[in-house]
């Protein structure tokens, strides 16, 4: 079963009078994981795409979506995968890429069908692109790791990158995930925004119980969304994307818009956020 859901943008003047359960309705994504479905959400941020597969033993195939009026999904889009499951595959354009947890796959532009199979549990985020770039399968230890934050400030952790411009090319899509290390709890700290670029947060790896307070909203306008596991988190590109967890986490970010260049972020010091 695949389904789509549409979300458009929202203007931070309209975000700013949102209680918590329209707040919810539009940032946030819940239940994108579901046994033998595909499951997506259609944004009309940078007409960036989120979504999951979770074959569940079983194969699902990914072949066209209507909200694109494109023959195939893939036809004009690049997309990344990452499974955050058991061992799974994912076979396009006839070959077979075998995945373990933590593996990213990159699809280029003009890929065609795709199908998922096996225990994988499949995170997507698709964008927009302008010509074939390879399709490539980047491995936990071919990631770029940086090692960000400190102990002092509850924020040492590791940005593994893998849809990067000092890894593998692609349009305009970016992607990698970032671990907190044990006792360390801030995500993003100092916040920032990006007005070129979009972001999608999709945090995973945590308990049932567990949960992120994630902070969004204009720098002067902050609002918290309360996240569980697997559930992803839309942060246009006025919006800060920040977060503190209780217990251990990953966040998967992947971004899409005018720039490729991770480091271009304005940031916004606590002391400045209201
Ligand atoms: O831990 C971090 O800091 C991040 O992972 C930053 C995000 O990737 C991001 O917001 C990039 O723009
Ligand atoms: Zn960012």
């Amino acid at each position: 079963m695949l389904t789509v859901e549409t979300r458009h943008a929202i203007h931070p003047e309209h975000a700013k009078g949102m209680d918590t359960t329209a707040l919810r309705e539009h940032f946030l994504g819940e239940g994108l994981f579901a046994e033998g479905e595909i499951r997506m959400i259609y944004t009309h941020y940078d007409r960036f795409v989120l979504g999951a597969a979770v074959p569940a033993g079983g194969s699902l195939t990914l072949e066209k979506i209507e909200e694109t009026k494109t023959a195939t999904f893939l036809e004009r889009r690049e997309m990344g995968v990452v499974n955050i499951g058991g061992s799974g595959k994912v076979e396009a354009d006839g070959t077979t890429y075998e995945m373990e947890r933590g593996d990213v796959l990159y699809l280029g532009m003009g890929t065609g069908a795709v199908t998922f199979s096996g225990q994988g549990r499949f995170y997507l985020a698709s964008a927009p692109a302008h010509r074939a770039c390879p399709s490539t399968l980047v491995a936990v230890a071919d990631a770029k790791e940086v090692k960000l934050g400190a102990p002092e400030t509850s924020n040492k952790r590791t940005i593994r990158q893998f849809i990067h411009p000092d890894v593998i090319d692609s349009c305009q899509l970016t992607l990698g995930y970032t671990s907190l290390e044990d006792g360390s709890v801030w995500n993003t700290i100092p916040s920032h925004i990006h007005d070129r670029r979009m972001e999608a947060y999709l945090y995973w790896g945590m308990e049932d119980e567990s949960r992120v307070l994630h902070l969004m909203g204009d720098p002067q306008e902050t609002r918290h969304l309360f996240v569980a596991n697997e559930q992803a988190v839309i942060s246009p590109s006025w919006s800060v994307h920040s977060g503190a967890g209780i217990g251990e986490y990953t966040f998967i970010w992947a971004m899409a818009g005018d720039n490729k260049d991770f480091t271009d972020m304005d940031f916004i010091q606590p002391g400045d956020m209201r």
